[in-house]
């Protein structure tokens, strides 16, 4: 089965909007989990422009499934992650003023930087994935680095599929057939959609976790929470 985890980053960035506490985020988070979600998702960021440290904080004890802390491991993250011990955390390369994530780790160069902090995670109980893109050697070295898993970059996938689907899914098998004879699990998010989720999955049925916020909540607008998810559970069948 195929998870899903729910990125609720724009639900904290349209609160933060007027400063209150609409929509409540970690109502969001557990109506989420409510509807069918198998794992929440935040990524915070250092200038807290959606989801804040002390909503991390509050999440933990509250959500029942899985909870999936993505960011770059600066210092104020790796104690964040640490201190709240999430089921995994998820290693992403992004700038402090990036808008979004818009690419996977140079796992090679940063071979001994990551190797470090799987072991710092790993010891601490928390599971470990490294965000890459398709590229054969990045994957190779992030096997090296002890990762437990990796989750691909899908953005290309995403913004190829509506003119070539079988040209954009082609990278992503190879890269998932490669996770696989490492021995790693296998996580994909950015972008992904009701419109390019179901023939991703098809296509690699071995996937572990999708990670999902953007259009899941720009889709809940129409459709609402509950039949949204619903409805990306279905893709992922
Ligand atoms: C790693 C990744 O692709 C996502 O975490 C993405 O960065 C979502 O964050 P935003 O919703 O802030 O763009
Ligand atoms: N890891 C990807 C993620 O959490 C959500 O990305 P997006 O669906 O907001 O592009």
């Amino acid at each position: 089965m195929t998870k899903l985890s729910v990125n609720i980053n724009k639900v904290a960035t349209l609160r933060n909007a007027r400063g209150g506490n609409n929509p409540n985020v970690l109502k969001v988070a557990l109506d989420c989990e409510a509807f069918g979600a198998d794992g929440i998702t935040v990524h915070p960021r250092p200038d807290e422009r959606h989801i804040r440290y002390a909503d991390v904080y509050d999440l933990r004890p509250l959500l029942k499934t899985e909870f999936n802390i993505e960011g770059y491991p600066s210092k104020e993250f790796i104690d964040l992650v640490l201190k709240v011990k999430p089921h995994q955390v998820t290693l992403v390369p992004d700038a402090p003023g990036q808008i979004t994530s818009n690419a996977g780790w140079d796992t090679k160069t940063n071979c001994e930087f990551l190797t470090e902090l799987m072991d710092t995670f790993g010891e601490a109980g928390i599971r470990t994935s490294i965000f890459v893109g398709t590229e054969p050697e990045m994957i190779e070295y992030a096997a090296k680095t002890g990762a437990d898993r990796v989750e691909l970059y899908t953005e290309p996938y995403a913004s190829l599929y509506a003119k070539n689907p079988e040209a954009a899914v082609a990278p992503f098998v190879e890269a998932a057939k490669l996770v696989r004879k490492l021995g790693m699990g296998l996580n994909a998010g950015h972008d992904l959609s009701l419109e390019n989720l179901k023939y991703f999955r098809q296509h690699i049925a071995w996937l572990d976790e999708v990670s999902i916020g953007h259009a899941l909540i720009c889709d809940a607008l129409y459709l609402g929470l509950k039949k949204t998810i619903e409805e990306y559970k279905q893709c992922l069948l």
